[in-house]
Protein backbone atom coordinates (compact mmCIF):
# COMPACT_ATOMS: atom_id res chain seq x y z
CA UNK A 1 0.00 0.00 0.00
CA UNK A 2 1.40 3.55 -0.61
CA UNK A 3 1.90 5.32 2.20
CA UNK A 4 2.27 9.80 1.85
CA UNK A 5 4.39 10.12 4.43
CA UNK A 6 5.99 13.94 5.82
CA UNK A 7 10.43 13.94 5.89
CA UNK A 8 9.57 14.02 9.76
CA UNK A 9 7.68 10.63 9.51
CA UNK A 10 10.52 9.47 7.10
CA UNK A 11 12.93 10.24 9.82
CA UNK A 12 11.56 7.66 12.29
CA UNK A 13 12.12 5.01 9.97
CA UNK A 14 16.17 5.41 9.70
CA UNK A 15 17.02 1.47 10.97
CA UNK A 16 16.63 -1.57 9.59
CA UNK A 17 14.92 -2.66 12.47
CA UNK A 18 12.32 0.74 11.72
CA UNK A 19 12.16 -0.33 8.09
CA UNK A 20 15.40 1.67 6.63
CA UNK A 21 13.69 4.05 4.01
CA UNK A 22 15.32 6.22 2.42
CA UNK A 23 13.78 9.12 -0.05
CA UNK A 24 15.06 9.29 -3.74
CA UNK A 25 13.25 11.94 -5.65
CA UNK A 26 10.18 12.42 -3.27
CA UNK A 27 10.11 8.86 -3.66
CA UNK A 28 10.16 6.33 -0.32
CA UNK A 29 12.06 3.33 -0.27
CA UNK A 30 11.68 0.53 2.05
CA UNK A 31 15.47 -0.71 2.39
CA UNK A 32 15.64 -3.41 5.08
CA UNK A 33 14.77 -6.74 2.86
CA UNK A 34 17.98 -5.30 0.31
CA UNK A 35 20.21 -3.61 2.18
CA UNK A 36 22.40 -7.12 2.93
CA UNK A 37 22.10 -7.73 -1.42
CA UNK A 38 22.82 -4.18 -2.01
CA UNK A 39 25.76 -3.81 -4.35
CA UNK A 40 27.22 -0.99 -3.00
CA UNK A 41 27.42 -2.40 0.43
CA UNK A 42 25.03 -2.25 3.53
CA UNK A 43 27.03 0.28 5.44
CA UNK A 44 26.47 3.34 2.82
CA UNK A 45 22.43 2.73 2.84
CA UNK A 46 22.29 2.59 6.36
CA UNK A 47 24.55 5.71 6.39
CA UNK A 48 21.27 7.37 5.05
CA UNK A 49 18.49 5.86 6.32
CA UNK A 50 15.58 8.30 7.07
CA UNK A 51 17.29 10.60 4.65
CA UNK A 52 17.04 11.87 1.89
CA UNK A 53 19.79 10.09 -0.94
CA UNK A 54 18.31 11.93 -4.09
CA UNK A 55 22.19 13.25 -4.35
CA UNK A 56 24.18 10.29 -3.72
CA UNK A 57 22.17 7.93 -5.50
CA UNK A 58 21.94 9.99 -8.69
CA UNK A 59 26.14 9.51 -8.45
CA UNK A 60 26.14 5.81 -8.50
CA UNK A 61 23.04 4.57 -10.46
CA UNK A 62 21.01 4.94 -13.64
CA UNK A 63 17.42 5.25 -14.22
CA UNK A 64 17.13 2.12 -15.28
CA UNK A 65 18.07 0.79 -11.89
CA UNK A 66 15.34 2.57 -10.15
CA UNK A 67 12.82 1.05 -13.08
CA UNK A 68 13.87 -2.29 -11.77
CA UNK A 69 13.83 -2.33 -8.16
CA UNK A 70 10.78 0.33 -7.89
CA UNK A 71 8.28 -2.37 -7.85
CA UNK A 72 9.80 -4.15 -4.83
CA UNK A 73 11.10 -1.42 -2.71
CA UNK A 74 8.62 1.35 -3.21
CA UNK A 75 6.17 1.99 -0.41
CA UNK A 76 5.14 5.21 -0.98
CA UNK A 77 5.51 9.49 -2.03
CA UNK A 78 6.77 12.07 0.48
CA UNK A 79 4.00 15.20 1.28
CA UNK A 80 5.21 18.74 2.19
CA UNK A 81 4.77 19.40 6.35
CA UNK A 82 2.12 21.63 7.36
CA UNK A 83 3.45 24.89 6.46
CA UNK A 84 2.60 27.83 9.49
C1 LIG B 1 16.41 2.29 -4.13
C2 LIG B 1 17.66 2.42 -3.68
C3 LIG B 1 18.87 1.70 -4.26
C4 LIG B 1 18.93 0.62 -5.11
C5 LIG B 1 17.79 -0.18 -5.70
C6 LIG B 1 20.34 0.37 -5.36
C7 LIG B 1 20.83 -0.63 -6.19
C8 LIG B 1 22.13 -0.76 -6.59
C9 LIG B 1 22.60 -1.65 -7.64
C10 LIG B 1 21.71 -2.60 -8.45
C11 LIG B 1 23.94 -1.48 -7.75
C12 LIG B 1 24.89 -2.18 -8.75
C13 LIG B 1 25.35 -1.26 -9.82
C14 LIG B 1 24.30 -0.93 -10.82
O1 LIG B 1 23.60 -1.86 -11.29
O2 LIG B 1 24.15 0.27 -11.17
C15 LIG B 1 24.32 -0.48 -6.77
C16 LIG B 1 25.62 -0.02 -6.58
C17 LIG B 1 25.96 0.97 -5.69
N1 LIG B 1 25.12 1.69 -4.88
FE1 LIG B 1 23.14 1.45 -4.74
N2 LIG B 1 21.10 1.28 -4.66
C18 LIG B 1 20.24 2.12 -3.99
C19 LIG B 1 20.58 3.18 -3.20
C20 LIG B 1 21.85 3.62 -2.95
C21 LIG B 1 22.20 4.75 -2.13
C22 LIG B 1 21.19 5.65 -1.43
C23 LIG B 1 23.56 4.83 -2.13
C24 LIG B 1 24.46 5.82 -1.44
C25 LIG B 1 24.16 6.40 -0.30
C26 LIG B 1 24.07 3.76 -2.97
C27 LIG B 1 25.39 3.52 -3.25
C28 LIG B 1 25.87 2.59 -4.15
C29 LIG B 1 27.27 2.43 -4.49
C30 LIG B 1 28.43 3.21 -3.90
C31 LIG B 1 27.33 1.42 -5.45
C32 LIG B 1 28.58 0.86 -6.12
C33 LIG B 1 28.87 1.63 -7.37
C34 LIG B 1 30.08 1.10 -8.06
O3 LIG B 1 30.62 0.06 -7.65
O4 LIG B 1 30.47 1.72 -9.05
N3 LIG B 1 23.00 3.04 -3.44
N4 LIG B 1 23.22 -0.06 -6.09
Amino acid sequence: MAESLTPKQVAEHSTVETGLYIIIDNNIYQMDSFVEEHPGGAKILKRVGGKDASKQFWKYHNEGVLNKYAPKLKVGTVKEEAKL
